[in-house]
């Protein structure tokens, strides 16, 4: 039992798209905690997108339930769960209109009061901060979508972040000023995030669980298992086989 959990994954079921007797996911149990930065690594085609889709209600499940403070998916109701446990696809989606716009969109959405200041912090720390925001969105670069949509999202200050491979579009500076101001709202506010990467790399930097999906099971992993040494990293160590005489 995870301390604190706030998110309970039980028996989590999801036949195969394509049909087939194997499901994606075979009756899946997990629980995610507020500090939690769990990375799900596994092959391509094995179900990750799908499996925060699921998380977020956007997809159907096959079996099992979702809990969310003690409550189920259906007792929330699909909007009031969304709000909560907010989906980040890789494909930035931005309304036909301003940045602003885009921006103010999710308040509109809660009926909450647009945190303007909030909204400015965190443009500037992805490093969007000289953006005119009166400009339309569909005129920003992908990287630029893909920083908007993240700021949008963390403006909605959800319990739960799911991030499906959200960073692909960035070069690496971008990158990173997006994992700081991530693990920086993720310190803050106290939220769960769920990570998709297939980067090694962003991994270690920014996950403390990692789950391991693969053939329908989901696994938790330890870090040291997952990710081979670097060669640089074993001669500082001086573990590296080749160096031991
Ligand atoms: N809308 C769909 N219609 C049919 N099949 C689908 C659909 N969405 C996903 N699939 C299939 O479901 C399986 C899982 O897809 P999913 O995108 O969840 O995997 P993934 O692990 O996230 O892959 P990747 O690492 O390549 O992004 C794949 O075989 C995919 O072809």
């Amino acid at each position: 039992m995870v301390l604190s959990a706030i998110l309970l994954i039980e028996h989590l079921h999801k036949k195969h798209p394509n049909g087939g007797e194997a499901p994606l996911f075979d009756r899946i149990s997990a629980e995610v905690a507020p500090q939690d930065r769990i990375i799900i690594l596994g092959p391509s085609g094995q179900g990750k997108s799908t499996l925060l889709r699921v998380i977020a209600a956007l997809e159907s499940k096959d079996g099992g339930q979702l809990t969310l403070h003690g409550k189920q998916t259906a007792d929330w109701g699909p909007t009031e769960w969304r709000k909560r446990v907010c989906y980040v696809p890789q494909q930035p989606t931005m309304l036909p209109a301003t940045i602003k716009d885009n921006l103010a969109t999710v308040s509109k959405l809660h009926q909450t009061t647009f945190d303007q200041q909030a909204a400015e912090s965190l443009m500037n720390q992805v490093g969007l901060g000289d953006l005119d925001w009166s400009q339309k969105a569909a005129e920003l670069s992908g990287g630029q979508k893909q920083r908007v949509q993240l700021v949008r999202s963390m403006l909605l200050k959800s319990d739960i972040l799911l991030l499906d491979e959200a960073t692909s579009a960035l070069d690496s500076q971008s990158k990173q000023a997006v994992e700081a101001t991530l693990m920086k709202w993720h310190h803050e506010q106290g939220k769960g995030i769920i990570w998709v990467t297939h980067e090694q790399e962003q991994a270690r930097r920014v996950g403390n669980r990692f789950w391991h999906l693969d053939s329908g099971i989901l696994a938790e992993a330890r870090m040291e298992n997952l990710f081979q040494k670097t060669p640089s990293e074993r001669v500082e160590k001086g573990d590296d086989p080749a160096c031991q005489h």
